[in-house]
């Protein structure tokens, strides 16, 4: 095994290896405005008029429970309105090509909200790989709520369609998924969805992607969600969840559940993810070209990457005919878990942390984090590996990435080097079973 003392022949190695020669990812065009839109998404993000009487720059911060006045006033109270709320949500409805959007206080609160229009019965088709907090929500609807929930492999249509009944009111999917990065053909199972049962509600959570590189609605879905915790805010000082509808009555249904549990994203916080927002497509296009680098490194050393613009991703086609990019989250898995966690705790730079779509570059182990709440006989049965370390790729120097990855790689005994400052893998220690590592030779 190499020792830890050797990162500057690794940092010459790599440079000579990976920031030459690799084709970039298709760059994503979201530049021909639609839905009414009036700009590229890249314009429209930081094309906000403030309305303010003083023709602030920066939306008011209407930090204020109540408004006075009486009956037939456009705001009361801030559980069922407020002026800083509804701007994000007008914005939001534009940049997610909805005809609503409507805005709460994290991911798994829009979830929440979604869900509760479920009835004792009702049927939902889902994912085998979810992020955990949805899994554990659906889990506790199945086990109190009455709600039969069925779980199946949604990158085959087929089975999506086997498992509809006239009783699905709600299929609820993930793409990519969270962390396997299974892709799920949004408009294939949208339209399978709505021939078995019209009103079935096709619900995607969009939080890998965010409108910037993919619009579930213009693909036949009846919700857009996703945890604005993430890539909307980008610098994770908020906590946000936003759903984008283009149904009224259904938009009507979700702003009752709003109003009458009081989950509406606060003030203040509204502000910040209207910041956040504007500057999505420059943190996007960086993080997801630095991700493609870094797919690209640690799969030619043998490793199993998971990365939608990796074209050994198996869907990786459908994913480009649903998609603008590829986007900055990317799993990988070693073949030992105690390896993972050297790796894992030997990066500096890649913090380790839960969640993604950061300015920072994160590095976690799902099994042990995001997705410990799945009973771990579970996450067996679904091959979610225990070894798999999920990166989140941030806007950093590359090479400093780079650097920072290969050092933790050599650390951790997953790499060794060969005299002219190539990697080359060591063979797995067998703990999973799995044989994922090959040698490489220079
Ligand atoms: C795919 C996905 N959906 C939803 C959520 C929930 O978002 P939040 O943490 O903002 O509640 C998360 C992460 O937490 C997530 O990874
Ligand atoms: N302790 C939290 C874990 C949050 S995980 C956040 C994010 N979605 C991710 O995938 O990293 C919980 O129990 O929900």
């Amino acid at each position: 095994m190499a020792g830890p003392s050797a990162p500057a022949v690794i940092a010459k190695g790599l440079k000579h290896l990976d920031l030459d020669g690799h084709d970039l990812p298709p760059s994503p065009a979201p530049s021909s405005p639609s839905n009414g839109r009036k700009y590229a998404l890249a314009t429209e993000l930081v094309y906000t008029d403030s309305g303010d009487q003083y023709n602030s720059s920066s939306v008011p911060i209407y930090q204020s429970a109540t408004f006075k006045g009486g009956p037939g006033q456009e705001y009361d109270y801030t559980r069922s309105g407020n002026p800083t709320r509804t701007h994000l949500e007008r914005h939001m409805a534009k940049i997610m090509n909805a005809n609503r959007a409507l805005v709460v206080s994290s991911g798994m609160g829009a979830c929440d909200v979604i869900t509760r229009t479920l009835k004792p019965g009702d049927e939902v088709v889902t994912g085998d790989d979810l992020y955990g907090g949805t899994n554990r929500l659906l889990t506790y609807l199945k086990e109190n709520g009455g709600i039969i929930v069925k779980h199946v492999d949604t990158t085959k249509v087929d089975l999506v369609k086997q498992a509809l009944s006239s009783k699905t009111t709600m299929v609820l999917l993930e793409t990519p998924t969270n962390p396997l990065i299974k892709m799920v053909d949004i408009a294939g199972i949208s339209a399978a969805a709505h021939e078995a049962s019209p009103d079935c509600c096709v619900a995607v959570d969009n939080t890998m992607m965010s409108p910037y590189l993919q619009n579930p609605l213009d693909l036949g879905a009846d919700v857009t969600y996703e945890s604005g915790t993430k890539y909307l805010s980008g610098h994770h000082d908020l906590m946000a969840g936003v759903i984008g509808i283009n149904n009224a009555a259904l938009g009507d249904k979700f702003y009752f559940m709003i109003n009458s549990t009081g989950c509406g994203l606060a003030p203040f916080d509204s502000w910040l993810l209207l910041r956040g927002v504007k500057t999505l497509a420059v943190r996007m296009e960086k993080q997801q070209e630095s991700a493609m680098r870094i797919a690209h490194f640690l799969e030619e050393r043998g490793f199993k990457v998971r990365y939608p613009g990796l074209k050994s991703h198996p869907q990786y086609a459908l994913h480009n005919s649903q998609a603008r990019g590829a986007g900055a989250v990317l799993s990988f898995e070693t073949g030992s878990i105690n390896l993972s966690e050297r790796i894992v705790e030997s990066t500096k730079l890649f913090g380790i942390s839960v969640s993604f779509g950061c300015v920072n570059s994160l590095i976690s182990m799902p099994c042990r984090m995001s997705h410990a709440s799945i009973d771990p006989a579970l996450r067996k049965e679904r091959a979610l590996p225990e070894d798999i370390i999920r990166l989140c790729v941030g806007i950093e120097d590359l090479q400093d990435l780079m650097d920072d990855l290969s050092q933790a790689l050599v650390r951790a005994g997953a790499v060794r080097l060969t005299s002219d400052g190539f990697m080359a893998l060591e063979v797995g220690d067998g703990e999973t079973g799995k044989t994922t590592m090959v040698v490489d030779e220079p």
